[in-house]
């Protein structure tokens, strides 16, 4: 079969049925070169899409605005189309596939006509791992072109690699607003129905309506969660919403740590954190995303799939994440709903004093008296991960690094204290099973009820929840039999405040702090109180040195307070029972075990 850009059958004749469908005026095959994305950009921004910054500020920078109404991910939209509606659990939507896909052909049918289908090849980590994952996305929207270049490895490379039989999965996206000729397109064209639909048996994603993050940027959400998380259940692995990062101490010991938190809550900073403790350096492998497989040793690896970073644009500044601000003062980057200065540079909530006006992120005029935000709480930043100045070397490494220690993370106002270590492997599930946090712009609906947050995965897990914890506790058994390979498990929460509803702990570069007692927990040096919860941190164990905290906030944000654990039992046990005989057994046991134990306390 000769093809000028593929000799790969099955990718050819799932093209060629997707056009006919969706009949788009043409077909462009992405070759993820320099002079694609001049040549896409260029016409973003002769279209209104883009508004290209001043290079002196941000070189080869654009900024976005999408519609309003399309603005974060939309979990009411989001399906699992597992064959039996069992495995999808009940936290996740479901449809039957088959139903799925006769509605979802007829909301493709013409959908992409007065439009460019591009064929976007892209690989999910390094292309010279030992099992690339490759996947090919068909979207109609330049701009998803163009940030799958930062976030993804794409372009003529990945589809050279895949060869003529290369395993892939497909990625259909549309906007879902077909073009009549001589009709005018609008800067964010998107469609108010909107599906993000996922196969997991047949591993397809198939997406309508949104052009906007994790629902159009299907390598990300979609296939290196959803969809890798049912690949990493039946092959042994984890697929997890983590940040990894590389720490090493002033002695020059070396500790790799994986971190599950939820959307927006500081993932990205502590990938990214610049230590306040002297001598401590962290770098940077991942911010959102870890695959983590068995190496030889018997201990657990982890990858960044990704290539680039889709950060949290409000709050990141030079205070909390500067060197997420050097990596964006190189460029290459596209910034999306935060607010444009008048001299072509950005700006969003955060950034310090605002300047006296601003376009905001809904192309208003802005000034520091507007009672709206100039950013949208959600807006983002997209930019290439080799741009940051503390990438570890190991980023490129396709064995990844060893992971030391795992920390699970929420957001809540009380109850969890600083950080506590797990009391063993199981007990450390326990922990990230029962996760909660308070929900945040990352999605639509409402911000700052408490949920419970599996592992930080409950938006990204692909099958049924109880599984997934039967999963997490199977992976003991890939150790080797040996439990001292497992990462530590711990608990953190940064966010815990005193009754006026301030802080009680600083953030951000302080955290090191805390990371400095895990790794000395990792080698059996620092103290940790006994508690019905488990190891605590005691304020004398903490490296305080140089930090402005007085007593009392200290031990409020250790404080194991039994009333408010006693309170967390019911909830626990509602939550629990929502996976009826799928939850493990061993979980009721660790739910009455803490429960026994804050009797005794
Ligand atoms: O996809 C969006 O629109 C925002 S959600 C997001 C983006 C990058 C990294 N993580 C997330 C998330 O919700 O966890
Ligand atoms: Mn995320």
């Amino acid at each position: 079969m000769s093809h000028p850009h593929t000799s790969h059958p099955r990718l050819l004749a799932w093209i060629d049925e997707v056009a006919a469908l969706t009949t788009p005026d043409r077909i462009v095959w992405c070759d993820g070169s320099d002079d694609e994305w001049t040549t896409l950009t260029d016409a973003l921004v002769e279209s209104g899409a883009l508004v290209r910054l001043d290079p002196e500020k941000k070189p080869n920078s654009f900024w976005a605005r999408t519609d309003p109404s399309d603005v974060a991910r939309v979990e009411e939209r989001t399906f699992i189309c597992s064959a039996d509606e069992a495995d999808a659990g009940p936290t996740n939507n479901w449809m039957d596939p088959a139903e799925m896909k006769s509605l979802m052909t007829e909301l493709y049918r013409g959908s992409m006509r007065g439009r460019t289908m591009y064929v976007v090849p892209f690989c999910m980590g390094p292309l010279d791992a030992d099992n690339p994952m490759f996947g090919v996305e068909l979207t109609d929207s330049p701009y998803v072109v163009a940030s799958m270049r930062i976030m993804t490895r794409m372009g003529a490379e990945v589809l050279s690699a895949m060869g003529d039989d290369a395993d892939f999965v497909p990625c259909l996206h549309s906007i879902g607003a077909p073009l009549e000729p001589g009709q005018s397109d609008v800067a964010w064209p998107c469609n108010e129905t909107k599906y993000i639909s996922h196969f997991p048996e047949t591993r397809e994603i198939w997406s309508f309506g949104s052009g906007y993050g994790g629902n159009s940027l299907l390598g990300k959400k979609c296939y290196a969660l959803r969809i890798a998380s049912v690949a990493a259940r039946d092959e042994g692995w984890l697929a997890e919403h983590m940040l990894i990062m590389k720490l090493t101490s002033p002695e020059g010991v070396v500790r790799y740590i994986a971190g599950a938190f939820p959307s927006a809550c500081g993932k990205t900073n502590l990938a990214m954190l610049e230590p306040t403790l002297p001598g401590w350096k962290v770098e940077t492998v991942g911010d959102d995303i870890a695959w983590m497989r068995f190496g030889e040793d018997g201990r657990l690896w982890a990858t960044n799939p990704e290539f680039g970073l889709f950060g949290v644009a409000p709050g990141t500044d030079f205070h909390t994440n500067p060197n997420a601000m050097r990596t964006l003062a190189k460029g290459n980057s596209v910034f999306t709903n935060v607010a444009l200065t008048d001299d072509g540079d950005i700006w969003w909530e955060g950034m310090g004093e605002p300047p006296a006006h601003l376009t905001d992120w809904k192309g208003q005029d802005w000034t520091p008296e507007s009672e709206a935000p100039s950013s949208h709480p959600n807006s983002r930043f997209c930019t290439p991960i080799e741009q940051c100045p503390i990438l570890a070397d190991e980023y490129h490494d396709p064995r990844g690094v060893p992971i030391d220690a795992i920390l699970f993370g929420g957001r809540r106002k009380t109850t969890i204290p600083l950080v506590t270590e797990a009391r063993d492997w199981v007990h450390g599930v326990y922990l990230g099973a029962t996760l909660s946090s308070e929900t945040t712009a990352a999605a639509v609906g409402q911000v700052g009820v408490v949920r419970r947050d599996p592992m930080a995965m409950l938006p990204f897990i692909g099958y049924h929840a109880g599984d997934y914890f039967q999963h997490w506790i199977d992976m003991a058994k890939g150790a080797s039999g040996d439990a001292s390979k497992l990462p530590k498990v711990f608990y953190v929460n940064w966010f815990r405040r005193d009754e006026d509803g301030g802080f009680l702990w600083p953030g951000f570069g302080e955290n090191s702090r805390v990371l400095k007692w895990v790794c000395e927990r990792l080698d059996g040096k620092a103290d940790a109180r006994e508690t019905a919860i488990g190891h605590v941190a005691t304020p004398e164990s903490l490296d305080l040195t140089g930090l402005d905290i007085d007593q009392a906030a200290l031990e409020a944000v250790l404080r194991v307070d039994k009333d408010e654990w006693l309170a967390e039992l019911p909830q626990v046990t509602e939550w629990f029972e929502k996976f009826g005989d799928k939850l493990p057994a061993v979980l009721w046991a660790e739910l009455d075990a803490l429960r026994a134990r804050l009797a005794d306390a």
